[in-house]
């Protein structure tokens, strides 16, 4: 496995990812890491989910899907136009496969996760740019995000991108791959750097699993 190489000159701030090379072993499936941007950390995984764990993941939301909201006050607007449902309370083998995979990719506890969510987003819909971490004024920031990760459960047909436009990059939706990055750094500007948003669906629809994990646990 190739390690990358590390400068002791280059002062690099610590992240919670701990995987190298181009593979990463979970309890029951091996992972492709296919590319990285290393600061702020933005990382395309490959083979995450299979195609029966993203249809399963569909199927589960289909009756509980909503308009999404943003924010701790949980207001529906027009930046994120999808609609959503967490998968919270459900008793299935294959959710609780994926949660355990989803905690292992992002080395952290799954207690530390508000659940899956998943998102569907039709031609024009969109996620537009915004940052996964709340604001230092909200009551949610007491426990703030660090990291998420947005797994693509479909092939979309055009459109549908998840875009940092700091980064000038993006990640073009396929089923069953995955785009991490995370936010916890000391400096901030690196923190903001991962602005990011999913853009308009053009043709043929968009289906998302996403995890944000929290610094500590949850309840
Ligand atoms: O739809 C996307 O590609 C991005 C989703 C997103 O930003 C999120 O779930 O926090
Ligand atoms: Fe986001």
């Amino acid at each position: 496995m190739a390690m990358i190489a590390k400068d002791p000159h280059i002062k690099k701030e610590v992240t919670i990812f701990n995987h190298n090379g181009n593979k990463m072993k979970t309890e029951d499936r091996e992972i492709d890491i296919i590319a990285r941007l290393e600061e702020p950390l933005v990382v395309v995984l490959g083979s995450v989910l299979d195609e029966e764990e993203c249809e399963a993941l569909i199927h589960l939301s289909k009756d509980r899907l909503q308009r999404s909201k943003i924010g701790g006050t949980r207001e529906v607007s027009d930046i994120r136009t999808s609609s959503g449902a967490f998968l919270t309370d459900i008793e299935n083998d294959i959710l609780a496969r994926v949660e355990k995979r989803v905690s292992t990719i992002m080395g952290i506890p799954i207690e530390h996760g508000e659940g899956l969510y998943i998102m569907n987003y039709k031609p024009g819909q969109e996620y537009k740019e915004h940052l996964d971490y709340f604001a230092p004024t909200s009551n949610a920031a007491s426990n703030n995000r660090i990291c998420t990760l947005v797994m693509y459960l479909n092939d979309v047909d055009e459109g549908g991108e998840t875009f940092f436009p700091k980064l000038n990059f993006s990640v073009c939706p396929q089923k069953g791959m995955a785009v991490y990055f995370e936010y916890f750094y000391n400096e901030q500007m690196l923190n903001e750097l991962t602005l990011h948003g999913g853009a308009p669906v053009v043709k043929g629809e968009k289906w998302i699993a996403t995890q944000w994990m929290r610094r500590k646990k949850l309840n």
